[in-house]
C-alpha cells in the first residue's frame, strides 16, 4: 500500500519502507518504478494531475497508480472528477482546460528487450504524440459512440486507426481484429449490428475496439473503462468483470464505479475521489470506511464482510 500525507491523501513515489502490499514488503522506489521483494512493479502512475477550465479546477493535484495485474477502481460522487481523470490520461482535455502533472506507464522489459534485461520500460504518455498515446492507452467511455449500422466486427476493427499509416490500413489489422474480438467474448456478435445489441453485449464490442486499439503495442499498454457496469443486470456485471479480470492479467485496468460494494469486491485497489481531488487510494477494506463513506457521501454506511466479497447498507444520516 502507499504512503499517505497529512492529509490522508496518497503519497507516490515516497513509498515507506517495511509497508506492505498485497503481503509483499515494499523496499524502496527504482527511478523507473517500484521494487517490491527485488520484483519490480508495472503500471500505469498519475502524478500531480491538475486539470482547470477558466474559473474552476477540476481535478486537483491527483496522484494514485494503478499497477498491471490489479483492477483499480476510481470512486466518488458524481462530479467528483473520475471521468475527466479517465478522459486526461487518454489525451482528452476539456476545452480551454490547462493541465499540470505526468502520467507514467511502465512495462517490463522482457528478455528480448533492451539490453535483455529485468526492468521497466516507461513512457510518459503525457509527452509522447497522440497516435503513440492511443496505443498505450484506450478509454471506454460511459456513452461511446456506436454507429448502429456497423458490424461489431467493422467497429472493433474502427480501434485499428492510431495504428494506420498513409493507406488506411496497417500490417496484422486482421489478426488484432479477431483476436480483440475472442478476447472480449465478442466473436459471435461479429457479424450482427450494433443497433441490434444489448447493452452488455455492446460494451463488450466496445471494449473489444479498446483491445483492438492495444494490439501491438510492444511493450504494453493500459485500459480505462468508465462506468463499463452501468445499465448492466447483475449477470451482464458479474460476466463483465471476469472478463475484466482476465484482461487485468497483464495490463493496468482502471474504472470507474459508483457501486462501492462492487468496488470493495472485485477491486484490488480503490482511489476514493472527491471534488476533484484524491482523498485516498489504497486497498478496498483500507478506502471504504464508514467514515470516509460519510465524509464523502454524506450517508451512513455498514460495510460487512459477505461470503462473496463486501456488503454495504446505507442509510441517511437523519433516518
Ligand atoms: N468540459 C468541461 N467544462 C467545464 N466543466 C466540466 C467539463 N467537463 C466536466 N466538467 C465538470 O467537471 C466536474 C467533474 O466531472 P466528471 O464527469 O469528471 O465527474 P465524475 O466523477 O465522472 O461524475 P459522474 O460520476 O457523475 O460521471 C463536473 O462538475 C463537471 O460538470
Amino acid at each position: 500500500m502507499s504512503g499517505r500525507d497529512a492529509s490522508g491523501r496518497e503519497t507516490l513515489g515516497r513509498e515507506v519502507h517495511g509497508e506492505t502490499q498485497r503481503g509483499l514488503e515494499v523496499r524502496g522506489e527504482t527511478q523507473r518504478g517500484r521494487e517490491v521483494h527485488g520484483e519490480t512493479q508495472h503500471g500505469l502512475e498519475v502524478r500531480g494531475l491538475t486539470i482547470a477550465v477558466p474559473g474552476r479546477t477540476l481535478v486537483d493535484d491527483a496522484s494514485w497508480s494503478a499497477p498491471t495485474g490489479q483492477i483499480t477502481a476510481l470512486v466518488g460522487p458524481n462530479g467528483a472528477g473520475k471521468s475527466t481523470m479517465l478522459r486526461a490520461i487518454a489525451g482528452v482535455v476539456p476545452e480551454r482546460a490547462t493541465v499540470r502533472g505526468e502520467v507514467h506507464l511502465s512495462t517490463a522489459r522482457g528478455a528480448t528487450g533492451r539490453l535483455g534485461t529485468a526492468g521497466l520500460d516507461t513512457v510518459r504518455l503525457d509527452t509522447v504524440p497522440a497516435r503513440e498515446r492511443a496505443r498505450r492507452v484506450a478509454l471506454v467511455e460511459q456513452l461511446a459512440d456506436a454507429v448502429p449500422q456497423l458490424t461489431a466486427r467493422e467497429a472493433v476493427r474502427l480501434g485499428r486507426t492510431p495504428h494506420h499509416r498513409m493507406l488506411g490500413f496497417s500490417i496484422g489489422d486482421d489478426g488484432a481484429v479477431e483476436a480483440a474480438l475472442a478476447d472480449a467474448g465478442a466473436t459471435t456478435l461479429a457479424e450482427r449490428r450494433l443497433g441490434a445489441l444489448s447493452g452488455g453485449e455492446l460494451q463488450r464490442v466496445h471494449i473489444a475496439r479498446a483491445l483492438a486499439q492495444q494490439a501491438g503495442s510492444a511493450p504494453g499498454s493500459a485500459l480505462l473503462l468508465d462506468e463499463p457496469t452501468n445499465h448492466l443486470d447483475v449477470a451482464w456485471q458479474l460476466d463483465l468483470l471476469e472478463l475484466v479480470r482476465r484482461l487485468a492479467a497483464d495490463r493496468p485496468v482502471v474504472l470507474t464505479v459508483h457501486d462501492l460494494a462492487l468496488a470493495a469486491t472485485h477491486a484490488d485497489r480503490v482511489v476514493l475521489v472527491d471534488g476533484g481531488r484524491v482523498i485516498a487510494a489504497g486497498d478496498a477494506d483500507a478506502v471504504l470506511t464508514s467514515d470516509r463513506i460519510r465524509s464523502v457521501y454524506g450517508v451512513e454506511a455498514s460495510i460487512d464482510a459477505a461470503p462473496d466479497g463486501v456488503a454495504i447498507r446505507y442509510r441517511r444520516i437523519d433516518a
